[in-house]
Formats: C-alpha cells, structure tokens, sequence
C-alpha cells in the first residue's frame, strides 16, 4: 500500500516503502487503463520511457497481468530513443525487448520502435510520420485541445538532473512548440543522439505516469512536485503538466525524502 496517495494540483503523488508495492500499483494502474481503453476504443497506444522503469513494469509479465492484460490490443512506442542499432546494450528498445517485450504476447506489428539506421534529424521525422499515419487510423487518438497525438499512457522516468524522456534542463527542444518528435545530438547523458517526444505531445496523453526510484533523485523530485517559486523555470519535469489528462506520480520513500508532504492534501 502507497503511504501518501496525496493529491495536489490535480497530480497525484504516491510515496512506497517498498519497491514491490510501488511495482504492483503500477502494474494494476496499467492494466486498468489498458482495460478501460479497450473498451472504450478498441485499443490501447502505451509509450514507454527507457532507463530503471523497464525493470518496474517488468511486473506486468507476472500474473495475473500476464494472463489478463489483453496485449493483442497493446501498442507500443517510445517516449524516448537513443540513435543506436537496436542490439545495443544503450538502446531503450533492447531494454524493453529484453525486459518486457519479449515476455508477454505482444503483436510484433504492433511494437513501433524508430529507424536506427539513419541520422537522429531523420530518425526523429521518420518517427513522427509513422505517429501521424496512426492518429490518422486512430490507433493513436487525437486531442480535441491541441493537434497532437493523444496516447492513453506515457509512462516516464525522471533523471537526477530532472530530465524526462530525452528533454534535458536549459535545452531547446523544452521550447519545441510545432514537432511531435524531435532530436537531440548533444545531450548531457550519453549516448549524444536522441529522439523525444516533445512537451506538447507528452502533455497531451490522456494519462502520464512519473516513475523515480532512489536518494540520487530526491532533489530533483522536490523541485518538480513542491511548490519552489519559479526559480527552476526549465526543470524538464516540473513542465509535465498534463492539459486534461492525469498526473500520477510513482516514488519510492528514497526518491520522496526531499518531499514536503505537509502542503499535501488527501
Ligand atoms: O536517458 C534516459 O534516462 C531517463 C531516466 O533513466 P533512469 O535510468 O534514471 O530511470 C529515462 O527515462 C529515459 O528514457 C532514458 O533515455
């Protein structure tokens, strides 16, 4: 059981003391919302973020997910890649593959990681257009706000400096207005080339989950989820701001210590 399952904003903000608890709320999250989304669309387009929340969904190859989860009906993408051939002990996708994909019943079809054999300019304009051929099929569906796709989840980890997905703190693509899907070739943390869904996309889901693990994170935790002023103007995570949809983030007591949990509200 979550020890706050505080509410504040309209974000939700759930502190674990265990690491297993954490994963099997998470892991009855999503499938409730797989579930939810097959009924009400027929489908349900996940995209998923690399890093330590592979290893946390890897719940959901477990039962009874395993055996529950409608997976003929997943569709997969990713928040975030690193130009790399999809062998690569760095690529997202191998770490899904590896750690989730190839252990639950998926349609191969319906796996869309990007083109890894180009550059990440071309990569990431590759992307965007297999993203735009699915909202047009609504696989994807569209937000009635802005233009952009709107996934039924994306899920997000969060780095020690607050980057989410491959936006980084104080880099342009966090003013990426018009792209769904754009590219990085200098970013902080190797490997340099990227593509990430841009801000107006991830804030644009209909759901968006925010999964930190561990003490090296607390700070940037604080600074995303407490209310510091505005002197962290360009803090990747604090700008994950869902427009309809809803915030929910996952910490476990590490990751939450920096937290002022007293200006929460049940
Ligand atoms: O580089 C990346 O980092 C973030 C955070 O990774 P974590 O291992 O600290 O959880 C990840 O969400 C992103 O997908 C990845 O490309």
């Amino acid at each position: 059981m979550a020890l706050s399952g505080a509410k504040k904003d309209g974000r939700e903000v759930k502190i674990y003391e265990y690491l297993d608890e954490l994963r099997t709320d998470l892991a009855d999250y999503i499938s409730e919302l797989s579930e939810a989304s097959v009924k009400e669309r027929g489908v349900f387009a996940i995209a998923i973020s690399g890093g330590s929340l592979i290893s946390i969904i890897g719940k959901l190859c477990e039962a009874p997910y395993s055996k529950t989860v409608d997976w003929s009906k997943w569709y997969i993408f990713w928040v975030d890649e690193r130009v790399l051939a999809k062998n690569h002990a760095d690529s997202n996708y191998k770490l899904a593959k590896d750690g989730f994909l190839s252990k639950v019943p998926i349609v191969p079809s319906h796996v869309h990681s990007i083109n890894d054999t180009v550059s990440a300019e071309k990569a990431a304009e590759d992307y965007e257009f297999v993203i735009r051929q699915l909202v047009r099929t609504r696989v994807i569906n569209v937000s009635d706000v802005s233009d952009c796709p709107k996934f039924d989840l994306i899920l997000l980890g969060m780095g020690p400096d607050g980057h989410i997905a491959s936006l980084f703190p104080d880099h342009s693509t966090l003013d990426e207005k018009d792209e769904w899907v754009t590219f990085v070739t200098d970013s902080p943390k190797p490997p340099p080339e990227r593509i990430t869904f841009t801000l107006p996309v991830i804030n644009s889901a209909s759901n968006v989950a925010v999964v930190v693990t561990g003490s090296s994170k607390a700070e940037a935790a604080h600074l995303a989820i407490d209310d510091v002023g505005p002197d962290y103007p360009s803090l990747p995570a604090k700008m994950v701001q869902p427009t309809k949809g809803k915030l929910v983030w996952y910490l476990d007591n590490a990751a939450a210590s920096k937290l002022d949990c007293t200006k929460f509200s049940d």
